[in-house]
């Protein structure tokens, strides 16, 4: 592979303003394929902004962004993820009603079981399908060690293994790349320590990308392979943690934030 095609996404000098605001100003970097990458800031620093632009829930004002080289600013959310790029939500009130194992089925689109058509005509496929899909959803809640509890309402977990569901639900979808926002957020030492694990297996086990936001620095420290920090709506730095950890800017932007 050449230097190209080991980058899955690339976000070009990407401008997103409210208002006056200049929420995200000029932002540009890359994320390498199979890698683990974070984006780090104090608050307000436009990190869920570029989410919200990379996952098309925003159109950029102004600059690119391309996955696997094809134009992805400005398209639905729908079609970003149909490109193969998936980002976690919080289970919904909706989804919390439901079992962990309903939470999983409900991801594919399309499924033959909601085609009249096909249930009418081919109750074999349908039925088939179906054992296909909860045997996938089942090793993924092996996967995330939510197995045991497929049977339970998603109301009933605690707020870290609501993040394992966040997590399976995402891989449900066979993304080449997941833009996970805080995955350590609520969750306690231990699980967060496996859901760090869960996420190094991700890339190198199922070589699936990460971009993730997170605010714990261990978690970040540990698990990334490079990080991009992002202060007032700008990329201040991009480096290897150990570089990250080391740049006296990226301190001072944190402790400049906490002194606001
Ligand atoms: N929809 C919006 N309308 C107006 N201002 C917004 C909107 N979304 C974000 N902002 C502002 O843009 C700036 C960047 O916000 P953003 O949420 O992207 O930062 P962040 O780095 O994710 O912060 P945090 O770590 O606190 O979540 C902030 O000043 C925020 O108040």
């Amino acid at each position: 592979m050449n230097g190209q095609e080991q980058v899955i996404l690339s976000v070009q000098d990407v401008h997103k303003h409210f208002g006056g605001l200049k929420a995200v100003n000029g932002v540009s970097f890359q994320v390498q394929r199979g890698k683990i990458t974070g984006l780090i800031g104090p608050n307000g620093a436009g990190k869920t902004t570029t989410f919200n632009i990379i996952s098309g829930f925003y159109r950029p004002d102004a600059g690119q962004v391309l996955f696997n080289g094809a134009r992805i600013d400005g398209l639905p959310p729908h079609r970003v993820f149909h490109h193969g790029l998936c980002r976690t939500f919080q289970i919904s009130r909706e989804l919390k009603l439901m079992t962990v194992m309903e939470n999983l089925l409900l991801v594919p689109a399309g499924q033959k079981g909601e085609n009249l058509f096909a249930s009418w005509f081919l109750p074999g496929q349908v039925r088939a399908q179906e054992r296909t899909l909860r045997a996938k959803a089942l090793e993924i809640l092996e996967f995330v060690g939510l197995a045991h509890l497929q049977n339970e309402y998603a109301a009933g977990l605690s707020g870290g293994q609501k993040r394992l569901l966040e997590l399976a639900r995402t891989m449900m979808a066979d993304p080449q790349m997941v833009l996970l926002d805080e995955p350590g957020a609520g969750v306690n030492p231990t699980l967060m320590r496996r859901i760090a694990g869960y996420i190094r297996s991700l890339a190198t086990d199922r070589g699936i990308t990460v971009l993730l936001i997170e605010h714990d620095m261990d978690l970040v420290m540990n698990v990334c392979d490079w990080i991009v920090v992002m202060s007032s709506g700008q990329k201040l730095a991009e480096g290897t943690p150990d570089q990250v950890r080391q740049n006296p800017a990226v301190l001072e932007a944190y402790l400049g934030g906490q002194n606001r």
